[in-house]
């Protein structure tokens, strides 16, 4: 199983490399491309919080001067890390209003960060230079809707270009079911991961697990999925890395996800992919008397 973590979005966040380090991160979810194109032709814009040198493309917030990026991505490959570009996030100026908006905005995320290709080098810029993500991670949180399964399927296509390469799609709904934003899209494309965000909404989520109120909802998150686009997705177990990383309450400490883990791992094998982290630099201060990070507390649980 494995262990996703944002970053990006951290308190003074130390640069990318340092987490590719920690042996116990699997996948990072690089936050955010948090501006969307207001029309086709339009660019996105992105926000890594402390990293990057504030320099954005002319006429755009996308952007340019992410050289701790460009220069970390390949240590995090060499370090075996899949590495995701998110879209959206809490603060995100989001909404797809058309479908060519949406294949316009897939066809400029897959040109500028996915497998550099010499045809379309002018036409788009390359803000991580020649370096490609993995794949694309939805962290869409209000106004979603029908335009994102178009979005991800027009991104599928352009994976098929490259068969010998294998590249992701992933989720993070909020754990109500159905997911405003996301439903549509998860029964109408293809995903591969889906990390719920059990945390910051009450009823469905880890905290319901603890307090026994029956109502941590995993278990209905696998019939979603079996009725999904790819029955045979990756459902995660997403939760706060620290008290402040969410809303009051939602946070549980390494004692208290071991039961829950061991618990829905058994339940589901084939369904049950770990664990997603928010985020990164929450989890690094948050220390366990011992001296682990939460991250590494929580793969210590997926590995025990
Ligand atoms: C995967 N995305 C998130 O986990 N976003 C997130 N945690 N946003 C947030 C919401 C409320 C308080 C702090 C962070």
């Amino acid at each position: 199983t494995n262990l996703a973590i944002y970053w990006g979005q951290g308190p003074n966040q130390q640069r990318l490399s340092h987490f590719c380090q920690e042996t116990s991160l699997d996948i990072i979810n690089l936050g955010f491309i948090n501006i969307f194109p207001n029309a086709v032709g339009d660019w996105p814009g992105s926000n890594f919080g402390n990293q990057c040198d504030g320099n954005v493309y002319p006429n755009s917030e996308l952007l340019r001067g992410c050289h701790q990026i460009w220069e970390d991505i390949p240590v995090c490959k060499e370090m075996g890390k899949t590495i995701m570009l998110s879209i959206g996030g809490e603060t995100a100026w989001e909404y797809l209003s058309s479908e060519l908006q949406a294949v316009w905005f897939a066809d400029f995320l897959w040109y500028s960060f996915g497998p550099q290709n010499e045809a379309y080098t002018d036409a788009y810029p390359r803000p991580f230079l020649t370096n490609s993500v993995d794949g694309f991670d939805f962290d869409i949180e209000h106004d979603g809707g029908a335009f994102y399964a178009v979005m991800i399927n027009r991104l599928r296509s352009h994976f098929s270009e490259y068969p010998d390469q294998t590249f992701y799609i992933s989720g993070a709904p909020q754990c109500q079911i159905p997911d405003t934003q996301l439903s549509n899209a998860i029964s109408n494309s293809f995903f591969d991961f889906i990390w719920v965000q059990f945390y910051n909404t009450a009823g469905c989520s880890a905290r319901d697990f603890v307090e026994g109120t029956g109502s941590f909802n995993f278990g209905n998150w696998v019939d979603v999925i079996k009725a999904s686009s790819n029955p045979k997705a990756k459902l995660f177990i997403g939760l706060p890395a620290a008290e402040a990383a969410a809303n009051a309450g939602y946070y549980l400490t390494p004692t208290e996800v071991a039961p829950l883990v061991e618990t829905y791992m058994e339940l589901y094998p084939k369904h049950f992919g770990g664990i997603m982290l928010w985020e990164a630099t929450y989890s690094e201060n948050n220390l366990s008397p011992d001296g682990l990070t939460y991250a590494e507390s929580m793969k210590e649980i997926l590995y025990s």
